[in-house]
C-alpha cells in the first residue's frame, strides 16, 4: 500500500540459503514493485554467512540485515543466531564484515537494547561501537526492549521486557555518525512522525502494520513521506492484489504457494469496521475450498458494506502530544567507552 516504506523479509537462516542454492527463488525472490526490500539473514558461521551473502547478491536486495534480536536460546558461537549474538560483539562485527565483503550492498544489524543481565546502556553502546568499528555497518535497527533468554516465548519476549525508548534516543545523541531505526511498540502514524521529529533516522512498525494495515500503512505516504496518497479504496487495492496474487499462484504452482498464504496479509484490512466479524467468518470457510484469490474475494467481500469497501484514506492532522515524553526524563548519561575510562 506504500511505494516508499522499506520492506523487511522474515529471517532466512544462512544455512538454508547455502543448502537450498538450487531452489533459492522460493526463499529470496520478490517482484520489482516491492523495492526497497531488505533481506534478513540469521546465523553466525562466517563461512556460511559469506556464501549466503554471495548467493543473495543475485537478487538485488537493497540491504542485508543480520538478526541479533530474536530470542533464541542457543549460546553465541557456531550455529547460533539472534539476540544471544549480542553477547559477542566481535563475532557480530566479523560477521558484518563478511556479509558486506560478499554482497557489495549496504548492511545493517537488528538488535535489542540488551540481553538478560547484560542490559545497561553502556553495554549496548559497547556493542554498537565494536560492531560499527569492526565492519562497514552504519545502520542499526533497535528493538527498544531487552531479550530474555530464560525460556520466555518469542511472543512474550515482544511484550514482557519493558520498552526503554530513552536508550534509543540516547544512541542518536552518542553516535551521531550512525543511523538508528526505532522499533518496538509503535502503534500509530502519530508516534512514527513524533520519533522522526525527535531525530530518529527511521521507524520500523511490526505488529501494528499487520493488525491494522489500513490506518497505519495506508496513511504512511501522505503523513510521513509527504507524497500524495494513492487515494485508492480497499476495493480497488484488492482488485490489484487479486491480479498480483493469482499470477504468483500460477507462476509457482499450488505445491509452492497456496491461497491461504496469499490471503493472510489481507485478513486485518477491515479491522474494527462494520462487517469485519462476518468477513472473517466467511474467510475461514472460503479458505477451505477456494483455489484462487479471485474466487476467495468474490465469495467473501459481500460481507462488507459498500461504504467500507469504497471509502479512501482520510489524512487527518497528526498530534504529537505526549509522545516519548518519558524518554527525555529518563535519558541515561552519555556513553563512556572502556578505552576512554
Ligand atoms: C509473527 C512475527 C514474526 C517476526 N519475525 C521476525 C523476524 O523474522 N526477524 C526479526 O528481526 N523480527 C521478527 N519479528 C519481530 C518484529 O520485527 C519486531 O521487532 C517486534 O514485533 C517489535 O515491533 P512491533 O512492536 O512494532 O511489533 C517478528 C514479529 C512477529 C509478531
Amino acid at each position: 500500500m506504500s511505494k516508499h516504506a522499506w520492506l523487511y523479509t522474515e529471517m532466512v537462516v544462512a544455512e538454508t540459503i547455502v543448502h537450498q542454492k538450487d531452489d533459492l527463488d522460493r526463499f529470496l525472490a520478490f517482484s520489482v514493485e516491492q523495492h526497497p526490500v531488505v533481506l534478513q539473514i540469521g546465523g553466525s558461521n562466517l563461512k556460511n554467512l559469506a556464501k549466503a551473502a554471495e548467493l543473495a547478491s543475485f537478487y538485488s536486495f537493497d540491504e542485508i540485515n543480520l538478526n541479533c534480536g530474536c530470542p533464541s536460546d542457543k549460546v553465541a558461537g557456531h550455529g547460533c543466531f539472534g539476540a544471544s549474538l549480542m553477547f559477542n560483539p566481535k563475532l557480530v562485527g566479523d560477521a558484518m564484515s563478511t556479509i558486506a565483503a560478499n554482497s557489495n550492498i549496504p548492511v545493517s544489524v537488528k538488535c535489542r537494547i540488551g540481553v538478560d543481565y547484560r542490559d545497561s546502556y553502556n553495554e549496548l553502546c559497547d556493542f554498537i561501537s565494536e560492531v560499527s568499528s569492526r565492519s562497514p555497518t552504519k545502520h542499526f535497527i533497535i528493538h527498544a526492549r531487552k531479550a530474555l533468554l530464560n525460556g520466555l516465548s518469542p511472543a512474550a519476549n515482544r511484550k514482557v521486557p519493558p520498552l526503554k525508548y530513552e536508550y534509543y534516543f540516547a544512541l542518536l545523541r552518542d553516535f551521531p555518525e550512525l543511523q538508528f531505526t526505532l522499533n518496538g511498540g509503535i502503534t500509530s502514524i502519530e508516534q512514527v512522525d513524533a520519533a522522526l521529529g525527535k531525530g530518529a533516522s527511521g521507524v520500523m512498525v511490526g505488529r501494528a502494520a499487520y493488525n491494522n494495515p489500513w490506518y497505519t500503512i495506508g496513511r504512511v505516504d501522505g503523513a510521513i513521506y509527504g507524497v500524495p496518497s494513492h487515494n485508492l479504496s480497499r476495493r480497488q487495492i484488492l482488485e490489484q492484489y487479486e491480479v498480483y496474487a493469482d499470477s504468483i499462484c500460477e507462476k509457482y504452482g499450488s505445491k509452492r504457494v497456496n491461497v491461504r498464504q496469499l490471503v493472510k496479509p489481507l485478513l486485518n484490512l477491515f479491522h474494527s469496521e462494520p462487517g469485519n466479524g462476518q468477513w472473517k467468518r466467511m474467510a475461514d470457510a472460503a479458505l477451505k475450498h477456494c483455489k484462487t484469490v479471485k474466487s476467495f474475494l468474490e465469495e467473501t467481500l459481500v460481507a462488507l458494506p459498500d461504504n467500507v469497501l469504497d471509502s479512501t484514506i482520510v489524512n487527518s492532522p497528526l498530534s504529537h502530544e505526549g509522545q516519548f515524553s518519558d524518554a527525555n526524563a529518563l535519558f541515561p548519561p552519555p556513553y563512556k567507552s572502556m578505552q576512554s575510562i
